[in-house]
């Protein structure tokens, strides 16, 4: 991490065990202010055990964790949950209450006064963009508008750290935009989110960094960084017909380290995608391969993930 931005979030060695069974293993990672940073991993990788435990709703077997400045520890547990908010994975509405009514049951409970709390709950309607549904009744309203309320539940206390558990998921597609629209827009309120999913183009869309769980850290990193680090730089190829002779085409391009495809398709592994190219580009023309498409490799989060399974697996 950038050592300018001071830590909205420092885990250090943290791990819970439910008796035998170990739900995280020694986890370490640093969170700055404003940051969106996303932890992925599979199902019972550890992700809802983890935010638990830095919302003080979980007590640690082992490790330390600091939020907003505040050590977590039973004895601060009021003041770690003054400067933190969970959106937990299930809405936790009241089905039978009208939307403003489930807002003001809950700024009472933070304690807002009745004024104070109308006014906030006006600006985190607008911010959800439910304020034109305020008065219907939670039961009446679609997952995806749920998801909505709870969001503005969520923003209700101002804290400048935010948990969102699994945010996106059970929405169908137009849900899941919206509210991952809306996560983004927190951006600009330098809220630091911390963000569980195992739906990895969410984390590459939403967040800064990410980190790999599954029980223990396996990597973190910005997306960007983690395909670097993981994948040779590499050119994919595809030409209009077959190639006579590879061999010599690629063998004579400085900066080309190896290829793999065959006759119109391959993927040519290079020193420095920017530089090789052209010179790529220069030599098919001259052996008149007619070029479909020459670009780098995209990799995917989804990519990386798979790849760093694979290179845990024994073996
Ligand atoms: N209260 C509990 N008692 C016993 N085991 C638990 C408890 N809470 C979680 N676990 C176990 O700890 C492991 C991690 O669970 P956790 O819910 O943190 O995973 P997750 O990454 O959030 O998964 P999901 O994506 O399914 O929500 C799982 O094996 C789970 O069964």
């Amino acid at each position: 991490m950038g050592g300018d931005r001071q830590a909205a979030i420092e885990v250090i060695g943290l791990s819970k065990r439910f008796g035998e069974r170990v739900a995280v293993e020694d986890l370490t990672f640093e969170i700055g202010q404003g940051e969106v940073f996303g932890l992925l991993g599979p199902n019972g990788a550890g992700k809802t055990t983890t935010v638990r435990m830095l919302a003080t709703l979980l007590r640690p077997t082992a490790g330390r964790a600091r939020v907003a400045g505040v050590e977590v520890t039973p004895e601060n547990g009021a003041r770690v949950r003054e400067r933190v908010s969970v959106m937990p994975e299930t809405p936790g509405l009241y089905a039978r209450l009208s939307v403003e009514e489930n807002l003001r049951l809950f700024a009472c409970l933070y304690g807002r006064g009745s004024r104070e709390a109308d006014r906030r709950i006006g600006e985190v309607l607008d911010e959800v963009r439910m304020a034109e549904r305020r008065r219907d009744l939670v039961s009446t309203l679609s997952k995806g508008l749920r998801q909505r309320v709870a969001l503005a539940r969520a923003l209700l206390p101002g804290a400048p750290v935010l948990f969102l558990d699994e945010p996106t998921q059970g929405l169908d597609p137009a849900a899941t935009h919206e509210v991952r629209e809306l996560i983004a827009g927190l951006r600009t309120h330098g809220t630091t989110i911390l963000l569980t999913t195992h739906r990895l183009e969410e984390a590459e869309r939403l967040c800064d960094r990410v980190a790999f769980l599954r029980s223990r850290l396996i990597a973190a990193g910005r997306p960007d960084e983690l395909r670097r680090r993981l994948f040779t730089p590499s050119i994919d190829v595809e030409l209009a017909g077959p190639v006579q002779e590879p061999d010599k085409l690629f063998g004579r391009v400085d900066g080309i380290t190896g290829w793999v495809g065959d006759r119109d398709r391959y993927q040519v592994s290079v020193t420095d995608p920017r530089r090789v190219a052209p010179l790529l580009a220069d030599a098919l023309v001259s052996a008149h391969a007619g070029i479909v498409h020459l670009a780098e490799s995209e990799h995917s989060l989804e990519d990386v993930y798979l790849e760093l399974v694979r290179e845990e697996e024994p073996g």
